[in-house]
């Protein structure tokens, strides 16, 4: 018998995917902005996702995350059907484009009201933002109100939100956007740590070295279709390169470009 994940109550098989779509589909009045995709993410991976603007990741994402309806086919976050959004929410964290922060909270007491929704422990949660908020190195400012934080700090309390409660799968919309290196070097290494304690990460990003480094799988995304999916070093391996040194960027802007060439 494979092992079991257990989480509120919904026991899931580890052997299962994190992620699964069949025929995954999105309508916009004319425009298709995702069709009939189909993946299937192993539990405990990093998962790129990459496209041009307009590709229909933000779609993807937000009918994972139950933000969205599917005009067609199917999706299921660890073994929930996303028409199942109560289900669903438990199993997961979303940092999108944007966060949802309130501007007159402080990053303390955003993260707690996030820790409340989520019916966290409060000494447990507690514990927790501060040892995150003193990780990503937003410790001395969580007093300070929002509406004061640069691009980079809200960034950084939108991450700590879609961590905070372990998720089994987190949804990570360029996480490192906007951060200094430092601050990136910080984030990746955190989304390591949360991976190797078993969460799924789902990493929607145009910053590639960043992809490069914590994808264990790579899907390409080109007008609403699957165009390449593959590890990140077999889609470089695949890319022409002079000096034989490609990069996922190299790999990417070949299949993307190949495309508007069909
Ligand atoms: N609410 C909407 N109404 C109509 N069309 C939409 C809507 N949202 C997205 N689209 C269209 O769907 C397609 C996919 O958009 P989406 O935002 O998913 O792309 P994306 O890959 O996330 O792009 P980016 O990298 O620029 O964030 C685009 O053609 C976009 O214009």
């Amino acid at each position: 018998m494979s092992p079991r994940h257990e989480h509120d109550g919904d026991e899931y098989d580890l052997a299962r995917p994190a992620i699964a779509t069949e025929e995954l589909t999105k309508q916009y009045g004319d425009t298709v902005a995702v069709s009939d995709l189909d993946i299937a993410i192993s539990q405990g991976t990093v998962y790129g996702f990459l496209g041009p603007n307009g590709a229909g990741k933000t779609t993807t994402i937000e009918m994972l995350t139950t933000l969205l309806s599917p005009t067609a086919g199917k999706a299921h976050v660890m073994g929930v059907p996303v028409t199942n959004r109560e289900r669903v929410k438990q199993h997961i964290g979303y940092l999108p484009h944007e966060p949802p922060v309130y501007e007159t909270f402080t990053a303390r007491e955003q993260l707690a009201y996030a820790a409340d929704i989520r019916n966290l422990d409060v000494s447990t949660s507690d514990e927790r933002i501060d040892q995150l908020l003193e990780r990503i190195g937003l410790l001395d400012a969580a007093g300070d109100r929002i509406a004061t934080y640069s691009q980079g700090m809200r960034r950084k309390v939108g991450l700590v939100q879609a961590l905070l409660h372990e998720p089994d799968v987190a949804f990570l919309d360029e996480p490192t956007s906007g951060l200094d290196p430092r601050a990136s070097r910080t984030v990746i290494d955190l989304v390591t740590e949360q991976v190797r304690q078993g969460t799924t990460v789902f990493l929607s990003s145009h910053i590639l070295s960043v992809v490069e480094e914590l994808a264990d799988t790579v899907g390409v995304l080109y007008e609403g279709e699957l165009v390449a999916e593959d590890s990140p070093t077999e889609l470089v391996d695949r890319t022409e390169s002079e000096d034989g040194q490609g990069t996922l960027e190299e790999a990417f802007l070949e299949i993307t470009t190949d495309r508007e060439h069909v």
